[in-house]
């Protein structure tokens, strides 16, 4: 962000005298030094005469007070958790989603006794911004951890194989070859540096290239191949390494080996917490894993609205273009924004001091959006590639199923689709969450597709039903039909982090370093994940905050820089 570029503007204001702004200062002292006042955002017709809020609300003294809005223009978990903690710290929020309900990809079904999840199914809390954002949203008591879910399997020759969480299990395990146990144990000796004339003139090596040095083939194709596919649709030869697994990749750039590397960080993390641990000994404990809510992810969604009234939050309304005109005070009505609304059937315009766009960036490029009067072009922003994805909710009788497995679900690796194999993977939900289900049955949460199988992702319930209920019948023992059968279909599942990422982040940083007052957030940028995903809309709030804080100051203080 040019945070810089923002401070540097100087222009005066005077407080208002909006009781609501005060409220807001007690409610966070630390914006007690920010010139803010809630309002509502200048509204005007398609046709209509154009009314600056800035111009609005210098009724009282010079400027009267600045009119600080920040807009997220799609709601998810970005969208809404950035407008959470906007709206905490006393900025007034408008939120624009397109759909007619929110949640986006947590998207929860309740229906006839079972519960499932046609988006998210679970999240993790490993960014410090999503620790603090639940315990503000006091979600604990409807947090629900699953049942085992440290067992999770994998299929090798047709069958299921519980995935080994330690050194003892990965050696007793029949997962992998003797060979490639060998390789994993002696890669600290044996790993390949990278060549760099390999990795395709743009110096971008795939994940399953950088595995394949570390620990050979077999590894990539039976646990790199299948968790690939189990947290992002994707496939190991297409992905980029540095940008899918960032964290992995710059531990080889600290240690070289992985194994070695992994060992070292994780001795330091420990004495880090133990030093931490001595200095702050009230430090809750938080159990550790996976998790998701009672009802579903959708209960995060619900509950990150609760703070927004109901004009904060404008459903079926599809933002179409942004406008960015500054003309003296920073950051005050700088944007205007246009949006067909559902409800009245007609284009509506606002202004806001800040925008942040969460929104994927596919939509992004289709948006109009002009600087200063004129078309600021977007062919900057590169074709994304999308993984496609079907989801298959089966419910099958308890009795039916004659090996049921206990534990978090089973991965299918490709090297497996020789063995008929169709599905990329299925969550076992009700043996993770048992109220999911009536407890006669089983619930299933398959999916099928991902940049794998493009096509197969399209196909038709029918199909799929067969699909599914063949596969589960290998794995599982499943017989018969299932009692119940729903599906969705994803076109854009996950944004792929493949090896044209770079220009994907250098479209976003131009977007925010062109367009002062823009942010971006979103799964597009720092991970797909729900927990990096709301991480994404915090630190964009944040970023949102100081530049209205900076602005606030430049106007306040016309004489310094
Ligand atoms: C099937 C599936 C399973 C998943 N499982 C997990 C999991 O178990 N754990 C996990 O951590 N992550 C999981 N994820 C990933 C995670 O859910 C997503 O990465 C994240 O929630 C995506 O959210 P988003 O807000 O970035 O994007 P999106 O969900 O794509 O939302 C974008 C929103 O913007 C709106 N929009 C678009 N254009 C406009 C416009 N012009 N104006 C207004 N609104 C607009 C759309 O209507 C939509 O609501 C899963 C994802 C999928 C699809
Ligand atoms: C088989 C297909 C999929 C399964 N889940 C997803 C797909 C495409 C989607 C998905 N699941 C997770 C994420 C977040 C990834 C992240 O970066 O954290 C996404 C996008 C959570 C997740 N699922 C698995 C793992 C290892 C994780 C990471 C968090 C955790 O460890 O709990 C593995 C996994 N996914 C699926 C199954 C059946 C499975 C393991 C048995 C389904």
């Amino acid at each position: 962000m040019t945070g810089s570029t923002i401070c540097s503007w100087k222009t005066r204001t005077v407080d208002g005298p909006n009781p609501e702004l005060w409220s807001a200062r007690r409610r966070r002292p630390p914006l007690s030094s920010l010139s803010i006042s809630i309002g509502k955002p200048e509204q005007r017709g398609a046709h209509g005469q154009q009314r600056h809020a800035k111009m609005s609300s210098a009724a009282g003294a010079d400027i009267s007070s600045k009119t600080l809005h920040a807009l997220s223009s799609s709601q998810l978990t970005y969208g809404l958790a950035a407008a959470h903690k906007l709206k905490s710290n006393g900025v007034d929020v408008t939120v624009y989603e397109a759909e007619g309900r929110i949640g986006g990809k947590l998207r929860s079904v309740s229906q006839g006794g079972l519960i499932w999840d046609e988006g998210a199914n679970t999240m993790t809390e490993s960014e410090e911004e999503v620790r603090n954002l639940l315990d503000e949203l006091g979600i604990q008591e409807k947090q629900q951890y699953p049942l085992s879910q440290h067992k999770r399997y994998i299929v090798r020759n047709g069958m299921p194989v519980l995935i080994p969480t330690n050194p003892i299990a990965l050696i007793k395990s029949n997962i992998l070859s003797t060979q490639s146990k060998f390789k994993i144990i002696l890669e600290p000796l044996l790993w390949k540096k990278r060549n760099n004339s390999l990795t395709s003139g743009d110096g971008q090596e795939s994940v399953g290239g950088f595995f394949e040095r570390h620990f050979g083939r077999e590894v990539v194709d039976y646990l790199i191949d299948p968790v690939v596919a189990g947290t992002s649709g994707g496939d190991p030869e297409s992905l980029s390494m540095r940008h899918a697994f960032p964290e992995l990749w710059n531990l080889e750039e600290r240690f070289g080996s992985i194994l070695a590397g992994a060992i070292k960080s994780r001795l330091s993390a420990k004495r880090e917490k133990k030093g931490e641990l001595k200095s702050s000994p009230e430090k809750k404990k938080r159990q550790r894993g996976s998790f998701s809510f009672q009802g579903g992810m959708q209960t995060l969604a619900n509950m990150l609205c609760q703070k927004l009234s109901q004009d904060d939050l404008k459903l079926k309304s599809k933002v179409l273009s942004l406008s960015y005109s500054h003309d003296g005070v920073p950051a005050a009505g700088d944007w205007s924004v246009s949006y067909s609304s559902d409800h009245t059937k007609h284009l509506q315009d606002s202004t806001f001091d800040a925008v942040i766009m969460t929104a994927p960036l596919c939509n992004v490029k289709e948006l109009k959006i002009t600087k200063r009067g004129n078309l600021f072009p977007l062919n900057f922003i590169p074709e994304i590639t999308y993984a496609p994805l079907s989801v298959m909710i089966t419910t099958f009788r308890k009795e039916n199923v004659k090996r049921p497995l206990e534990g978090f679900g089973i991965l299918v690796p490709s090297a497996e689709q020789k063995n008929g194999l169709r599905t990329l993977g299925t969550l076992f939900s009700s043996m993770m969450f048992p109220d999911r289900a009536p407890t006669e049955l089983y619930l299933y949460t398959t999916f099928i597709g991902g940049s794998r199988n493009r096509e197969l992702a399209k196909a038709s319930k029918d199909e799929l039903k067969q699909i599914v209920t063949s596969d589960l019948s290998q794995l599982l023992g499943a017989e018969g039909e299932p009692t119940f059968v729903n599906h969705f279909y994803w076109s854009k599942a996950f944004p792929s982090y493949g090896r044209n990422y770079d220009l994907v982040l250098q479209a976003i940083k131009k977007l925010e370093e062109d367009l002062p007052g823009f942010f971006y957030a979103g799964n597009h940028k720092d991970g797909l994940s729900v927990g990096k995903a709301m991480a994404s809309g915090c630190r964009a709030a944040d970023l949102v905050i100081s530049y209205l804080n900076c602005s606030s100051d430049a106007i306040e203080n016309p004489g310094e820089d």
